[in-house]
């Protein structure tokens, strides 16, 4: 029987490959000239690190996976927001790390520095590949000596990065679910103009706050007031499609008009019981994005305790260029520029009863 072999015994050892494992440690530095201690430290630091990108890629393909599953879509949606919590945690983890490598001082670092050119992180594969199936693109990325990051591989692994920037990142995927959102279509209630007179109303009361402010000169209110904006200003973008489009064009934004007005509402109504699981999923790739952030800005740090301000073994300007990534790089703003079209809950327009009651759990919709 196939089965047979299924529960034979396996030693800890065998099961986890540690021989081979524990092999992979080689210093240059040992093998070039006099042994720098803390090369070991710095092969372990990228290893581990590589494991974790290898997990968290297959996180990431297989949300990417059940997302484009269209006939059992909204089951997976649980599993999608735990698969992603998985994600973050490791990045948090990967945040933590940092200091393990920061105990190494620039001194030692310097002991095996020269071994290391013209290697660098610019060549790490699964960093690429995460970035990428997360959404970010080529053009969105800093250059490299007005070069591709690609060069970087090989044609077979720059080929698989262009499959995966083709189409089919997780950024595009959430913004075709979001566009397919069922609840875009409220019928007899036009939410946009609803939200509109809100808008007006919340703006109106900001600014007689700032007229009455006891603190403030009037040249301060002036310039307040025309700061606030209204539905008019930057809120127009989100009341009109063309507006809107115009500034995906001129490339102040990406994802797409209907994925956005879906977006403001699981925002606005996540409250909703059928909301709770597309808000936490906006929400966890928001975290997703800040994270990675985070740890851009703390490997620059750590890079500048390193090396201050010299190139990179890899030939870039070293800290300079992986502050700015930690900036451009960013994947999901749209959903981060949310929160400036919120209102708060006083002002919500309130749904139609048959939409409210769609929105609700089917056990306490009377249906049942
Ligand atoms: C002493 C420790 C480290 C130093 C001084 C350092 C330095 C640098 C520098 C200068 C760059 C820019 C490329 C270049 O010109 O060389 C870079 C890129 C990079 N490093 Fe490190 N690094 C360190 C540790 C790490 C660790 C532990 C990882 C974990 C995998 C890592 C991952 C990366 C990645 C992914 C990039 C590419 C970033 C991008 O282009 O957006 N580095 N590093
Ligand atoms: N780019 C670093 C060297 C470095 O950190 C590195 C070198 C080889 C393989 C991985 C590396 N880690 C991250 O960039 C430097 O310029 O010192």
């Amino acid at each position: 029987m196939k089965d047979e072999g299924k529960y034979t015994t396996i030693h800890y050892q065998n099961y986890l490959e540690i021989d081979a494992l524990l092999s992979l440690q080689k210093n240059r530095s040992a093998a070039l000239g006099e042994n720098a201690h803390d090369e070991t430290l710095f092969i372990i630091m990228h290893q581990a690190y590589e494991l974790w990108f290898k997990q968290i890629l297959t996180e990431l393909a297989s949300v990417c996976k059940l997302f484009r599953e269209e006939r059992v879509h909204e089951d997976n949606m649980n599993t999608v927001l735990l698969r992603l919590k998985r994600v973050s945690t490791i990045i948090e983890l990967m945040i933590e790390q940092i200091k393990v490598m920061e105990t190494m001082t620039p001194l030692d670092f310097l002991d095996f520095r020269d071994y290391l050119f013209p290697a660098s992180g610019f060549q790490s594969m699964q960093f690429r590949m995460i970035e990428a199936l997360l959404g970010l693109r080529e053009d969105d990325r800093m250059t490299y000596h007005g070069k591709s990051y690609k060069i970087a591989f090989t044609e077979q692994q720059q080929q698989q990065l262009d499959e995966i920037e083709k189409g089919g990142s997780l950024f595009e995927l959430v913004e075709g679910w979001l566009e397919r959102t069922p609840f875009l279509q409220f019928e007899g209630f036009d939410f946009l103009s609803a939200y509109r007179a809100a808008v007006d109303r919340m703006v109106a009361r900001e600014k007689e706050a700032i007229n009455k402010s006891d603190y403030l000169t009037d040249r301060m209110k002036t310039m307040r007031t025309k700061m606030l904006g209204d539905s008019s200003t930057y809120f127009k973008h989100v009341l009109s499609r063309e507006s809107h489009d115009e500034l995906v064009g001129s490339g102040q934004g990406r994802l797409s008009y209907d994925a956005t007005v879906a977006a403001l509402l699981i925002n606005l109504y996540r409250d909703k019981p059928i909301l709770n699981i597309p808000f936490n999923l906006l929400a966890e790739l928001t975290t997703i994005d800040a994270l990675l952030t985070t740890w851009r800005y703390r490997h620059a740090q750590m890079v500048m305790r390193m090396i201050g301000n010299k190139i990179g073994t890899g030939g870039s300007s070293g800290h300079e260029y992986l502050s700015q990534t930690a900036e451009k790089h960013k994947i999901f703003r749209d959903l981060h520029n949310i929160s400036s079209l919120l209102i708060p809950r006083s002002e919500l327009p309130e749904l139609p009863e048959g939409v409210a009651r769609s929105l609700g759990f089917y056990y306490s919709s009377g249906r049942a």
